[in-house]
């Protein structure tokens, strides 16, 4: 929560006519600065008169009659934007007599572009802010209400143009329990980008109630209201700020002896004064200590702006002075008006909420998961077959399960038993698919591993036995493709050999004959070679592993003298063990 009093800024309207009887006092830049109106004691008062001759009037900042439309901007709006923008509520109003200039700063001048007021030129810095702050998604809706003779329309209303005001519907204030006002038949329009809230502010001052006074030419006679409702989330949460920017134009209030209007004009500048009057009242009753009653419901206004004076808001107010010497009795009016409201306190709130769709949604399945498991627990469980959708979601919810690397993650399917039944088909399916590559089961397709948990000890083991698995296996072919080429070798050899014995010849089969038995391979192993002229030979058979594992032949791993032949590599060194085997003398 955030106390602040109300900030207090005054604008001097240019006036052609120089005039002495006012200076500003630009103080250090925290301790704001003073405006002092300089009023002669009138000797026809006689020369006893105690009037006072100097008015000096506080304020944040004073903006003399050179200020232009950015630097007010800046000074007065830009901060309560920012903090709109953060989640508060913000209000900014002018106060003046009439002509003083109150339309000219909240709205702006229509002849430049550079006259843009506070209400354009917020709006640009809102939209501004909304599209580069990527952290939040914002939204904005606008209403402009319009508090004519005490009664309040809506500015927005397109019946406006073709409609009489009395045919008109009528906005009128609604209160809850909790004393918060609602206004009903005011319309609140979504408006997605500048142009869009700029159109609707040019459609409610189209409709604002204008008239000439002899103080101003476009007199505006009525309070308006043009409030920017700010709602902002970021992506993926359920908690919304939701903020209002009040940005108010009252009616000036003016001297109806002094004007000398009548007519409606006259009927006008009561109720306009009234309602000031009763501003007032609400202002003095908020800067008294102990007081226990506010007279908020005395008008429309005080009303509708009952958060802004006193309640959960920042609020600023421009007190707007003409220092023309006619106008100096009302100009220092409005600069003791503004005193007074400085002293109100307000203590404005984060406006975070939970967004009421996704309350309602949790709520829902909330009573949804309850009745199951009360199903559940009473043994009533559903018979009726899970809807298409309630598959697809099933499915997917199972996907994610599956795909989610932590290991303490769970699968929340709720106390429903087809659910559950309904997730452990699919990952039979899903598994089977896996091991087995068969999309649909059958009874012949091998049971398949139960995979261990990602990152358990066992499932680390796993992958690295099939790490070495697969690395020998490699290295098993490549073997099985050089043992084919001694092979090869091998039987050229042995008919090379058979040639120089005694012309026969030695076939390729001749190599996959039975195995040779114990006792043989032991005599042939222990024998030596015969002369190479010597008797003829028989070729016995010697077991090839179906796995070529050639620890088998490694006895025969070195040149011994006399053999036929000089094996090529090393693997054809272990291969003459083969030969040496295979091929047994006569002589044995
Ligand atoms: N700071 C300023 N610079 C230039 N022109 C100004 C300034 N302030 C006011 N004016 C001009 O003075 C005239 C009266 O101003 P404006 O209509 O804003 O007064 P007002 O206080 O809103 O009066 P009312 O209460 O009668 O509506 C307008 O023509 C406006 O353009």
């Amino acid at each position: 929560m955030v106390k602040q009093t109300i900030q207090i800024f005054a604008r001097v309207r240019p006036t052609k006519k120089t005039t002495s009887v006012y200076s500003v006092d630009d103080e250090e830049a925290k301790a704001g600065s003073s405006l002092e109106f300089v009023v002669p004691r009138d000797l026809a008062d006689g020369f006893i008169n105690n009037k006072k001759e100097s008015y000096v009037f506080r304020f944040q900042k004073v903006f003399d009659q050179e200020s232009k439309q950015e630097e007010v901007f800046e000074h007065i709006a830009k901060p309560v934007a920012d903090n709109v923008l953060g989640g508060y509520n913000g209000t900014i109003f002018a106060y003046g007599q009439t002509g003083s200039g109150k339309t000219f700063t909240i709205t702006g001048g229509a002849e430049r572009y550079s006259d843009r007021g506070i209400i354009p030129r917020t709006l640009s810095y809102l939209y501004q802010y909304f599209s580069q702050d990527s952290s939040k998604v914002y939204s904005a809706h606008i209403s402009y209400l319009e508090i004519y003779n005490e009664v309040g329309y809506d500015l927005l209303d397109p019946r406006h143009e073709a409609s009489r005001l009395e045919d008109l519907p009528k906005v009128t204030i609604m209160e809850d329990e909790d004393q918060n006002i609602h206004l009903k038949n005011l319309s609140i329009q979504q408006s997605a980008n500048e142009e869009e809230a700029l159109n609707l502010l040019f459609l409610g001052d189209t409709n604002r109630m204008i008239a000439e006074t002899p103080m101003n030419q476009a007199s505006t006679r009525s309070h308006c209201i043009f409030t920017v409702h700010v709602c902002s989330r970021e992506p993926g949460s359920s908690t919304l700020r939701r903020s209002k920017l009040h940005l108010v134009d009252l009616a000036g209030s003016e001297r109806v002896g002094k004007t000398g209007v009548g007519g409606l004009q006259l009927t006008e500048a009561k109720y306009i004064n009234l309602s000031l009057h009763y501003l007032e009242q609400v202002i003095i009753a908020l800067s008294e200590k102990n007081r226990s009653h506010i007279p908020y419901r005395n008008s429309m206004m005080t009303s509708v702006l009952r958060d802004s004076l006193g309640g959960n808001c920042m609020t600023t107010m421009i007190g707007t002075v003409s220092v023309d010497k006619r106008n100096i009795d009302e100009s220092i009016s409005t600069c003791r008006f503004a005193q007074r409201v400085a002293l109100i306190k307000n203590e404005a709130r984060l406006n975070e909420e939970l967004d009421p769709t996704l309350v309602i949604i949790r709520l829902k399945k909330e009573i949804q998961s309850l009745k199951e498991e009360l199903a559940l627990a009473t043994g009533e469980q559903r018979e009726d077959e899970l809807t298409e959708e309630e598959m697809q979601k099933l499915g997917q919810q199972l996907k994610t399960f599956l795909e989610d690397p932590d290991p303490d993650v769970t699968l929340d399917l709720g106390p429903d038993m087809r659910k559950i039944q309904h997730c452990f088909t699919l990952l039979k399916v899903m598994v089977r698919e896996k091991f087995t590559g068969v999309a649909d089961g059958g009874d012949s397709a091998p049971t398949p591993e139960v995979p261990s948990e990602p990152g358990s000890p066992q499932s680390e083991e796993l992958k690295k036995l099939r790490e070495m698995l697969q690395q020998r296996d490699n290295e098993i072919s490549v073997l099985v493709n050089m043992l084919k080429k001694e092979k090869k070798k091998v039987l050229d050899a042995a008919t090379q050999l058979a040639s120089v014995t005694s012309g026969h010849t030695l076939s390729q089969s001749a190599l996959q004959l039975p195995e040779a038995t114990p006792s043989e391979l032991a005599v042939i192993q222990d024998r030596e070679p015969a002369p190479r002229d010597s008797a003829p030979y028989t070729v016995h058979r010697r077991r090839e592993s179906s796995s070529p594992n050639f620890g088998v032949l490694a006895p025969c791993e070195q040149h011994i003298p006399g053999r036929l032949y000089e094996p090529q590599a090393s693997f054809g060194v272990s291969m003459w063990g083969c030969i040496n085997s295979a091929v047994r003398w006569n002589g044995r």
